[in-house]
């Protein structure tokens, strides 16, 4: 029997989030009150599932994002999730016909570039997506840091303050909107995430623990960091050995940064600081007096980006410096391919399509992984990903794309 692929009903959300709980091996027991606390996150017209005779045994969806490129614009993501193929159904091409329905449509729609946090490294990249941004973790031995503990935190005159999720949901989403503003590779944060990341909004099959919030405001009285952190109150004896989790840290200006961090490394009880994973240039190590006392538990790729229209999403980013260049993107899926010529400059850049001969040729992928500025040319053209047909076009094309601090996505979707 053949194995359907189509958008849901209403009706077969239910056994749809089972079969995602079963390819995610979290709890196939799924409740009608969790179904329909879900239900309000779903785009029906973008939900779809594979079903082999009545049984739901594949899951994909997307939704609209933005997504903040270099120079801090916004452009429309097609954001892709919730990608399942049951056990039983693997390597019989689900996922590939379910992302071709998925990304045709989005090219129609008018999306810039489709978005997605990869499981795992080797899946997407077929698809057209490359690794865009990546992400690093610190374990921080805080008796190793040197910080003056007993000096008044924060030491810039702002102050800090615990509060609850409802003050969270209040001062955060402002504050996100100007620092996603700063940042190639955040994306935008709907009311349901805020409740979510505040405990208002939770799930009967995903376990929550309460986090502690804080927030920094500036000497002026500005909100300008939020910091959110769990503690595992470990002790060997009477020996404090507590750990304190960073789920959330996001700040406006450095100050607020320095003085989040800093009030985490200050708890008593907190031995070591975990964290969560952050930018890879992220400041943290280099507030401490020591920065070895951070050191790296892990560093993975993690934001996946597709591009869906070559000149749109080249306009939409700013680059260092002026320069001039044609593109060949291949594009296997036939959305985004085509030969461009892009002029930048610091000011602004047109990008259309061109008959001139080629300086690079580039798989779509590769252009998605250098389109947030955190790849280089000169290592893909090294690995033969990148053809160079013109003598210094490598080299140029390292200067656009490369961009003053590397993109991050503090979040997971
Ligand atoms: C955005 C997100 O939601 S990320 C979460 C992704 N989901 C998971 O990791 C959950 C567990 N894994 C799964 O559910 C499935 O294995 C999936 C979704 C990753 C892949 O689904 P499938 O239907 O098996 O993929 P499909 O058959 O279309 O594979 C297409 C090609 O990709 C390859 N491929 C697919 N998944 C993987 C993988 N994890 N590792 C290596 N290669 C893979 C296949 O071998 C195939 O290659 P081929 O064309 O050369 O034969």
């Amino acid at each position: 029997m053949s194995v359907d692929v189509r958008t849901i009903a209403p009706s077969e959300l239910h056994d749809w989030l089972r079969a995602m709980a079963v390819g995610f091996l979290g709890q196939p027991e799924i409740s009608d009150e969790e179904t329909e606390r879900r239900r309000p996150a779903f785009d029906l017209d973008r939900t779809q599932g594979a079903f082999d005779g009545g049984r739901c045994v594949a899951t994909f969806r997307s939704f609209s994002q933005e997504l903040t490129v270099v120079g801090g614009a916004a452009v429309s993501a097609n954001a892709v999730t919730n990608v399942t193929v049951s056990p039983s159904h693997r390597r019989r091409g689900l996922l590939s016909r379910m992302m071709a329905s998925d990304l045709a449509p989005a090219k129609e729609r008018g999306d810039t570039v489709a978005t997605l946090i990869a499981a795992e490294y080797p899946i997407y990249g077929r698809f057209g997506f490359g690794p865009a941004a990546s992400t690093t973790t610190w374990r921080i031995d805080v008796n190793r840091a040197g910080l003056n503990t007993r000096g008044p935190v924060p030491a810039d005159g702002g102050r800090i303050d615990l509060v609850d999720g409802a003050e969270v949901r209040k001062e955060g989403p402002e504050l996100y909107e100007r620092v996603r503003a700063q940042r190639a590779g955040f994306v935008d944060r709907s009311e349901r995430k805020w409740e979510s990341l505040t405990g208002l909004l939770r799930f009967p099959s995903v376990p929550w623990t309460e986090p502690y919030h804080v927030l920094y405001r500036s000497p002026g009285g500005q909100v300008d960091g939020l910091l959110t952190y769990t503690a595992d109150p470990k002790w060997e004896g009477m020996y404090a050995r507590c750990v304190a989790k960073v789920s959330d840290l996001i700040a406006a200006t450095p100050e607020a940064e320095r003085a989040l961090w800093h009030y985490v490394m200050s708890v008593d009880w907190i031995q070591t600081v975990d964290t969560g994973m952050r930018a890879p240039d992220d400041l943290v190590p280099l507030f401490l007096p020591d920065p070895r006392a951070a050191r790296i538990a892990e560093h993975t790729d993690l934001f996946w980006l597709r591009l869906l229209d070559v000149p749109r999403a080249l306009e939409a980013r700013t680059y260092a410096v002026p320069g001039t260049l044609v593109l060949e993107v291949v594009d296997r899926a036939g959305l985004a391919g085509g030969r461009f010529r892009l002029e930048a400059s610091p000011q602004g850049a047109s990008c259309a399509p061109t008959t001139a001969s080629a300086d690079l040729t580039l798989d779509v992928r590769e252009l998605g992984a250098l389109y947030l500025g955190d790849e280089s040319v000169a290592r893909q053209v090294a690995l033969g990903l990148v053809e160079e047909h013109r003598t210094g076009a490598a080299e140029l094309a390292n200067a656009l794309f490369g961009a003053s601090r590397r993109p991050w996505c503090p979040d997971i979707f």
